[in-house]
């Protein structure tokens, strides 16, 4: 049995096409699919987690399709279940889990091979637990998480009015860049203490640290060209003592990958780091945004089995 979580909202209705494009396929009528919707945000945790504690056994593989906001959601909810199988159609207007695993595909084709033709590849994220966290032990990731700067465009991204023209005029992942120009005139550098594998050092002027598990985020910026998923180490991009024109011209040359060439940016392999500031600093976990005063991230220890598209 496959358990399709969808969120018809997801770039602003596309969740819904690609479902409804998948639905009237010959291979969807003939398969034992489940379908559930999401109506609100956290559905879809809610859904992962009681579809997979009521038929664990009986399920080949949950199938999301959405955003990275959906992906976060059932990836959480899949949290004491670690072997269960995660395919990703994707729906939203970042998508960059299809990005990081090379899985930007049209939805009938990722549906098939992920009936016909699994390619599983195994897939280490991270766990982050902030100081807002209640009982929870901690929480996961699949993509990237990101504090400052990175934070208060995804907050920005999510509460502008041009989102839905931009989704309207099919020009949705543009959705972050502009947000991000937007956030660039208002932002204010913080100071934060990094404590990364142990080694604790106080950071001034910082714009944004970000963890990532593979290099994509923000709808396809390579903002870590360098990382890769694997089970040793995440990878940290510390971005600090910069003017706003130079952060200006930095992401302009983000796509590409090169903006690594600034001297004011760091990148570092690290498998735990703890993030600590005076005041509260926004944040992103895959596209989903909150704020925090203390965050500690690590690589988790198992690796979920995910589709990655094989060409
Ligand atoms: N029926 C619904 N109506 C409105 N919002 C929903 C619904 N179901 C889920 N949501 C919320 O929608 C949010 C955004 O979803 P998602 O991230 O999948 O799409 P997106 O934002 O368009 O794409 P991306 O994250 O790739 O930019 C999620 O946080 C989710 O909780």
């Amino acid at each position: 049995m496959y358990i399709l979580v969808v969120n018809p909202a997801a770039g602003a209705g596309k969740g819904l096409r690609v479902y409804e494009s998948i639905k009237a396929t010959s291979l969807f009528q003939q398969t034992d699919c489940v379908t559930y919707f999401t109506s609100y945000p956290g559905h879809a945790e809610e859904i992962a987690r009681d579809a997979v504690e009521l038929s664990d056994s009986t399920i080949s593989c949950f199938i999301v399709i959405g955003g990275d906001g959906t992906l976060h959601e059932v990836w959480n909810g899949l949290q004491q279940y670690p072997h269960m199988r995660l395919g990703f159609i994707p729906a939203g207007s970042g998508n960059d889990f299809a990005r990081g695993i090379s899985t930007m595909q049209e939805e009938r084709k990722l549906f098939q091979d992920i009936i016909t033709n699994p390619n599983y590849v195994y897939y280490w994220g991270g766990t982050y637990k902030t100081d807002k966290a209640s009982i929870t032990p901690h929480r996961l990731f699949a993509n990237s998480i990101g504090f400052g700067f990175d934070g208060e465009i995804v907050k920005k991204a999510h509460s502008a009015r041009y989102r839905q023209w931009l989704h309207k005029w099919k020009l949705g992942s543009l959705v972050y860049v502009i947000a991000l120009l937007h956030t660039v005139l208002s932002y204010r550098p913080k100071t934060l203490e990094l404590t990364i594998d142990g080694q604790s050092k106080q950071y001034e002027n910082v714009w944004m640290v970000t963890v990532g598990v593979h290099g994509f985020y923000g709808g396809g910026m390579k903002i870590i060209p360098e990382a890769r998923m694997n089970s040793k180490h995440l990878s940290m991009i510390i971005i600090h003592n910069i003017s706003k024109w130079k952060v200006l011209f930095l992401f302009l040359t983000v796509f590409r990958g090169s903006h690594t060439a600034f001297k004011e940016v760091e990148i570092v392999d690290v498998s735990t780091v703890a993030l600590s500031s005076e005041e509260e600093i926004a944040y992103q976990v895959d596209g989903q945004y909150g704020c925090c005063k203390r965050c500690e991230v690590h690589k988790t220890e198992h690796a979920r089995p995910v589709f990655q598209y094989k060409k």
